[in-house]
């Protein structure tokens, strides 16, 4: 029986995948095999000596403590791209409020409640107000073409907008879903210097914080409007705050408000709202739920964020999973290991990702003693060993 704790709620056509025969799922479990989460921070949170998975369903990882989980072996999954679309059309939303008033508009419409015929009257003198302006021929630089960019930077480019993107790191699989309407340049500061929108739509690591900063906003155009549907952090208040003060942002729309931000002037504050939709919250959960229980039941990895892709077709007999140090002559203590103990290899997968190297190995043998498991741990650089047997 695995267990599984949910720390946030998780789309239930994602959780009745788990066949409740072998699952046992609840928000509080002693022990859990397994935890699914979405944005709840678990970097207090002691992790319990049975976890071996962890999955966001979700995009961004920065709620979870993922060197603490490599260390101790902990694989940790995201669900890339499940929720890019909801994003996509917030972000679109997102830029539509920043040129139309349209939330003040509409808060002042309702200040008109109890003013009876007159209403429509009032309506038409007080509408100029609130006039705005149009996106179509203006200039959207996207910060970040990964699922989400392309898609916001495909669908502003539909909208007729100039659209001018910035990924050093682009990987091509996003490389060749933009649209050729879309200009890719080399450097942030002549895509800043252009724009009259900016969306970032990159991850909050230690190197991406405040990344949106006095320099950057230097390099933008005087009334730029910004969109952050990525992290609160990505953004540097202060930096914001002069940015707002000096004209030199007509517009901060975020999913990520804080208390400074929802005192601000020009800033339209929305409660993280992207990926709040029925379909980007089942693809969440589906993704996420399918690749714990094939990492759990047969230790296949998919859309880890630590640990190397590595998958191979159960033929019988039991699987040993190895994680250790990417350092030399790992596999021939290994094998040495299994050779004494008269486990014959039957086929072996190794597969490296920066420090940590990770092993699938199957066995013809179906029960496979505990002292095995202890002698590969002894193993100096070894550290996690599973043994799955049918
Ligand atoms: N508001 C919401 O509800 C949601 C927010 N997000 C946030 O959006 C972020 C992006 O999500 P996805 O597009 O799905 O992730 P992704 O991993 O597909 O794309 C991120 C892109 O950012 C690029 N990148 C990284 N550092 C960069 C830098 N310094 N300069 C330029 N590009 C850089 C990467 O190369 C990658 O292409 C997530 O990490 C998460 O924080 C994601 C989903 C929902
Ligand atoms: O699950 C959510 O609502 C948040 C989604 C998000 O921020 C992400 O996927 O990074």
């Amino acid at each position: 029986m695995f267990k599984i704790q949910t720390l946030n709620k998780i789309d239930p056509e994602g959780l009745k995948l788990f066949p409740l025969s072998n699952y046992e799922i609840a928000s509080e479990i002693p022990n859990a095999d397994a935890v699914i989460l979405r944005s709840f921070k678990m970097h207090d949170m002691e992790l319990p000596s049975s976890l071996k998975a962890i999955a966001r369903a979700g995009a961004g990882v920065n709620n979870i403590p993922i060197e603490k989980c490599t260390e101790k072996g902990v694989v940790v999954f995201n669900t890339p791209g499940a929720n890019a679309n909801g994003v996509k059309e917030l972000v679109i939303a997102g830029m539509l409020l920043a040129s139309r008033d349209i939330v003040e508009s509409v808060t002042w419409a309702k200040t008109l409640i109890g003013k009876g015929d007159e209403v429509p009257a009032l309506i038409e003198q007080g509408k100029k107000n609130f006039a705005g302006q149009e996106i179509k021929g203006k200039t959207l630089a996207v910060i970040g073409l990964g699922a989400i960019g392309v898609l916001v930077a495909n669908a502003a480019s539909a909208l007729r907008m100039n659209v001018v993107g910035y990924d050093p790191y682009m990987s091509v699989k996003h490389a060749l879903k933009l649209s050729r309407e879309v200009t890719w340049m080399e450097g942030v500061q002549p895509l800043l210097a252009q724009a009259d929108y900016v969306t970032i739509n990159i991850p909050l690591t230690p190197e991406t914080k405040g990344y949106i900063n006095k320099e950057k906003f230097r390099m933008m155009k005087d009334g730029v409007r910004i969109l952050n549907f990525a992290r609160g952090g990505l953004v540097d208040t202060e930096s914001l705050r002069e940015a707002i003060a000096s004209g030199k942002v007509a517009r901060y729309i975020t999913d990520f408000p804080d208390e400074e931000m929802l005192k601000m002037d020009n800033v339209i504050s929305i409660p993280h709202l992207g990926a709040s939709t029925k379909e980007s919250e089942t693809n969440c959960a589906i993704m996420a739920v399918e690749q714990v229980q094939d990492f759990l039941e047969n230790g296949n990895i998919k859309n880890s964020v630590n640990f190397p892709e590595a998958a191979m077709e159960r033929n019988g007999g039991s699987r040993i999973l190895i994680a250790n140090k990417n350092i030399p002559n790992m596999v021939s203590q290994i094998s040495s290991v299994l050779a004494a103990e008269g486990i014959n290899i039957d086929n072996m997968l190794n597969k490296k990702r920066d420090d940590i190297a990770y092993n699938i190995i199957d066995v013809a043998q179906k029960d496979i003693d505990e002292s095995v498991k202890t002698k590969l741990k002894s193993i100096e650089g070894v550290f996690m060993v599973r043994i799955i047997q049918d």
